[in-house]
């Protein structure tokens, strides 16, 4: 047990209610005495300017951190860049140094001083963007699909109805080894994110379905049982069959998925399909428990599909996928009826990344299997790469300008798409975080502003209306041409279909407009969305496969795609060197002051913005006064203030903000082993973080105590073997609500 999970332990979320802090504020607990005795003195008002002067710049709750490890200043001090202290409910925001504080006062820490120091100061791995680039998962120029064996129905389906002319370099490779196979092997397709996988794998099924010129119907049993780790991307596969063989009107599929009423899933069964796709705990509910499932698959079934199969295995789905396996194998194959297809059942897992999950496979059902893959990695035939054409880019932020970092990010996104006049258009971005709370916290966050919003399905997507000045490119005079979504694995599964159904979809509601969904790992694997331009990876992966399918739902099928990657400063900027083999294209290390919060927050007046606000007050000035150079992180610094002030008045936001902060340090202390030497929750440094949402300190309520804290009242000791059980079951407890098959 690491000592993070020491850490994890002494958690307690029993939050109290939101606006306590205020009074706590007053208490001065934590760090050495001297800090706090001069701390206590502050408050009473009883120490002299001159020392004031000499802690401003440091973040006071930071002080009860027993770390203070940035005694380097990266940014230089600015009007803003010095503490600024603030009433919860007071009416200027400017800086108060060298006043006099009322005893209700919090202290807030400037964004641009005592920050740790980013050390990466050359990119080892550069983009050359003079370097012409294929895409690598692009369709291929020369090869067609009827010299793979493809049927002609089919062929001229996906020519005139799918507009898909020419197959991809694993469809080539993989169509025509599955078809001429008679059971002889099992198969493992693996390739890059975005090349279809999908229809390497349907395609040659569904050929060898029709090939066999026999009649079938609905009535003649599920050929293929098709598995997916997620509702969604169950949902999709389910979507990209149907649309197949709807040019073969008598072929039926069946979708099977958590969520939905099984009284008409198994309606449909007893109707009859020829191909059930579906989450395995739905799939193995059936068929326990349905007994015509039983008798639809007796005479047909050939082909198990683990589609994303290593993430089903690593979910901890073992057992499920062994049980599913089990009932399947005990149902005998007649090859009477059916003597074209394979005489035995074939077993075939698809990936774009191997995982200890495939070795457990192994065991269970590829026994013997078949590697068809591309695009790997150098020196390895299991790992692939990034696609090609995907522009990658990392930008190392401190803690406290994690949240004002993103928000330049999206704004100048937004304002790119603007300029380009983009009337017929829809851009997508992704936001990926790490846990449910802290989507829903930046979901609030950014869509909620002063009530310049419209709920559009449910409370999952909002359109931004005019008036909203969240982002600094917003006049408030204009339509925002944004809509937010939220999407995680806690939401209803009623609310994840729409969300999702609604971000994907091109219509009068979405055209010319900025879509961002802020979700977690549930949107990471295969889903294929529309024109999603940017990926942004708010919080790094829990492993590095996570990452190449968080950056492959964009630049898919050989279209363009950028992704932006956010780390801390420390030894997260070390995490660049284990992910380079990851992109052999190099990628763009991003300044995120100069590159992303300057173009953002120059030449824009952001103004102070609650509803605190006295109507003759002034917005805060600069103390360079007119000073371009410098404005920028005045703007900064005001945006923040006014998501502060916001989380201070609006106790749904805090709230959110609170758990948020609380269930990504959780998280955070989940990142795979072999990975915690970049991402240990003792590296960081939570009173910063804090900042990052919202907070102006480490929540209180938290009682995050290290076991090294000697104020700390020590937990009762527990034997290993029970807290190793313990922590089992609240990761599984963790994954089971996050992905709720
Ligand atoms: N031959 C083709 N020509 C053009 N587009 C294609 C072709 N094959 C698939 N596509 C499109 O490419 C996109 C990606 O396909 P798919 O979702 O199957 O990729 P994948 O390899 O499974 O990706 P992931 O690993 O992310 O799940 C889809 O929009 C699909 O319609």
């Amino acid at each position: 047990m690491s000592d993070d999970d020491s850490m994890l332990l002494n958690f307690s979320t029993n939050y109290d209610a939101p606006g306590d802090s205020f009074k706590q504020a007053t208490k001065v607990t934590g760090g050495r005495w001297k800090d706090r005795r001069r701390m206590k003195m502050k408050l009473d008002g009883k120490l002299g300017s001159r020392k004031r002067r000499a802690d401003a710049g440091g973040d006071q709750t930071m002080k009860s951190e027993k770390e203070d490890r940035s005694s380097k200043k990266t940014h230089r001090d600015n009007a803003n860049g010095s503490a600024v202290q603030e009433r919860p409910n007071a009416i200027k925001g400017q800086n108060t140094q060298g006043r006099m504080l009322p005893a209700d006062s919090q202290f807030v820490s400037s964004l641009f001083t005592s920050n740790r120091e980013i050390t990466t100061a050359v990119n080892t791995n550069i983009h050359d963007e003079s370097v012409a680039i294929n895409p690598s998962n692009a369709p291929l120029k020369s090869d067609l699909f009827a010299s793979l064996g493809v049927s002609d129905v089919l062929v001229s389906h996906l020519e005139q109805k799918m507009r898909i002319q020419k197959p991809t370099s694993i469809q080539k490779q993989a169509i025509p080894q599955i078809m001429a196979n008679a059971g002889k092997n099992d198969f493992f397709i693996h390739a890059q994110t975005g090349s279809g996988k999908t229809l390497s794998y349907l395609l040659p099924i569904i050929s060898t379905v029709l090939n066999m010129e026999t009649h079938v119907d609905r009535s003649s049993g599920a050929f293929a049982l098709i598995v997916a780790p997620t509702r969604e991307l169950a949902s999709q596969i389910y979507q990209v069959c149907s649309t197949l063989i709807s040019c073969c009107h008598y072929l039926v599929p069946c979708l099977l998925i958590g969520g939905e009423r099984k009284k008409s899933e198994k309606a449909r069964l007893r109707k009859g399909c020829n191909f059930i796709i579906g989450t395995p705990g739905r799939i193995l509910d059936h068929l326990q428990n349905t007994k015509v499932i039983k008798e639809q698959l007796s005479q047909s079934l050939r082909y198990i599909v683990l589609d994303e199969g290593d993430k089903l295995m690593e979910l901890g789905f073992d057992e499920t996928i062994s049980n599913i396996i089990n009932i399947v194998h005990d149902i005998p194959i007649n090859s009477e009826k059916f003597p074209k297809l394979p005489h035995k059942l074939v077993h075939m897992l698809c990936s774009a990344t191997l995982t200890d999950g495939v070795n457990k496979l192994r065991n269970v059902a590829l026994k013997d299997y078949k590697l068809i893959s591309n695009g790997t990695k150098k020196d390895s035939d299991a790992v692939t790469v990034a696609p090609d054409q995907l522009l990658q880019r990392i930008t190392i932020v401190p803690p406290k300008l994690r949240l004002v970092t993103l928000a330049a990010t999206l704004n100048n996104i937004t304002k790119d798409f603007v300029a380009s006049d983009p009337q017929s258009k829809t851009l997508r971005t992704i936001v990926f975080v790490s846990c449910s709370d802290s989507v829903e916290f930046h979901y609030d966050a950014f869509s909620g502003s002063d009530g310049h919003h419209k709920n559009l399905t449910g409370d999952s997507v909002r359109l931004l209306t005019k008036g909203n000045t969240m982002f600094p490119c917003f006049s408030g005079s204009e339509d925002p041409n944004m809509v937010i979504y939220k999407l995680h694995g806690s939401l209803s599964q009623q609310a994840r279909t729409s969300t999702l159904q609604h971000f994907a979809r091109d219509n009068e509601t979405t055209k010319g407009k900025h879509l961002i969904m802020f979700c977690t790992d549930v949107a990471s694997r295969g889903l294929d969305l529309p024109q999603v331009g940017s990926v942004i990876e708010l919080d790094p992966p829990f492993a590095v496969e996570d990452h190449l399918h968080r950056v492959g739902r964009t630049a898919r099928a050989g279209e363009k795609g950028e992704s932006l990657l956010f780390l801390l400063p420390g030894e997260e900027e070390k995490y660049m060197d284990y992910i380079q083999p990851y992109h052999p294209m190099g990628w763009e290390l991003l300044q995120f002051d100069k590159e992303i919060l300057m173009p953002a927050f120059k030449d824009v007046n952001v103004n102070r913005n609650d509803k605190f606000i006295r109507k003759d007050d002034k917005p805060s000035k600069n103390k360079d006064g007119d000073d371009k150079e410098y404005e920028w992180d005045t703007n900064a610094t005001t945006w923040h203030l006014n998501i502060e002030r916001r989380v201070v008045g609006d106790s749904t936001l805090k709230n959110l903000a609170v758990k948020g902060f609380i269930s990504h340090v959780r998280a955070y202390a989940t990142h795979i082993s072999q990975e915690k030497k970049f991402f240990n929750v003792k590296f960081l440094h939570l009173g910063h973080l804090a900042k990052s949402f919202g907070l102006r300190e480490r929540p209180k309520a938290m009682g995050l105590q290290s076991s090294k804290d000697g104020n700390s009242e020590k937990p009762a000791k527990e034997n290993s073997k029970n807290k190793m059980f313990r922590m089992a079951r609240m990761a599984e407890k963790q994954i089971a609500s996050e992905f709720n098959y």
